[in-house]
């Protein structure tokens, strides 16, 4: 039997849940306190949000760009959501996983679906609100939508979480530093997992 060893390709977490749950905030954190996880910036269609860049937060881009990028199959993933196409560029992150990095994609449930397709052995993370009253409360403090916008995200929101049992875990983003440490555990006991241990014979 030869030493046991870790497999040297990186971990593809994907975490998803309803808009203003706190995706954004629990990844940057996440980042913050795990530098050597990578981000994938993905592609869309909706108008960047007051302090946004092009290639930090997303790039954007127009619909006609975006279908172009879509047909040249440069997107693992690609959903349409309240109005904005949003996708993920394919080619960063199979370069990362390869080089043995662990990459997050920040996305939403259709877009989810598709990803689980293509890499069943990924990591599949809902995150919850404490309750759809404190979800209204942040996606509307957050202040960035118009209130019509605000009530067609709570509405597929309400959808969303009807697809959590096709993720493998959910974390509540009650206080935030508990949400992180919660999925930094859960990234550790990934990295034990039966199936990415090597020993031959
Ligand atoms: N399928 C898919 N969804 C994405 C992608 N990037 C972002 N999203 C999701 O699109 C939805 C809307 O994103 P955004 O307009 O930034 O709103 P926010 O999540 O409420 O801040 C969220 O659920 C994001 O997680 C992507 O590359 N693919
Ligand atoms: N654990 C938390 N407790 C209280 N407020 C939070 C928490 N996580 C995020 N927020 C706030 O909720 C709002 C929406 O968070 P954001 O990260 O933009 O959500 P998402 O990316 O899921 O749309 C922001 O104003 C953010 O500061």
């Amino acid at each position: 039997m030869t030493n046991p060893s870790y497999q040297d390709r990186g971990l593809l977490i994907v975490v998803s849940g309803p808009s203003g749950v706190g995706k954004g905030t629990v990844c940057g954190m996440l980042r913050k306190r795990n530098p050597n996880l990578i981000y994938s910036v993905s592609a869309t269609t909706r108008s960047p949000r007051q302090g946004e860049q092009h290639g930090v937060n997303y790039f954007f881009h127009t619909k006609d760009e975006f279908f172009s990028m879509m047909e040249q199959g440069e997107l693992i993933e690609w959903a349409e959501y309240v109005g904005n196409y949003y996708g993920t560029p394919r080619q960063f992150v199979e370069d990362k996983l390869n080089a043995g990095e662990d990459v997050i994609l920040e996305i939403e449930v259709q877009g989810a679906k598709q990803v689980k397709e293509l890499f069943p052995e990924g990591i599949f993370i809902f995150l919850l609100p404490p309750s759809m009253d404190e979800l209204k409360r942040r996606i509307m403090g957050r202040g960035t939508e118009t209130v019509s916008a605000i009530q067609r995200r709570l509405h597929v929101a309400s959808s969303e979480c009807k697809e959590l049992s096709m993720y493998d875990y959910a974390v509540i983003n009650d206080r935030l530093e508990h949400a992180c440490e919660k999925i930094e555990s859960i990234l550790v006991a990934e990295h034990c997992h039966t199936s990415r241990v090597i020993i031959e014979d």
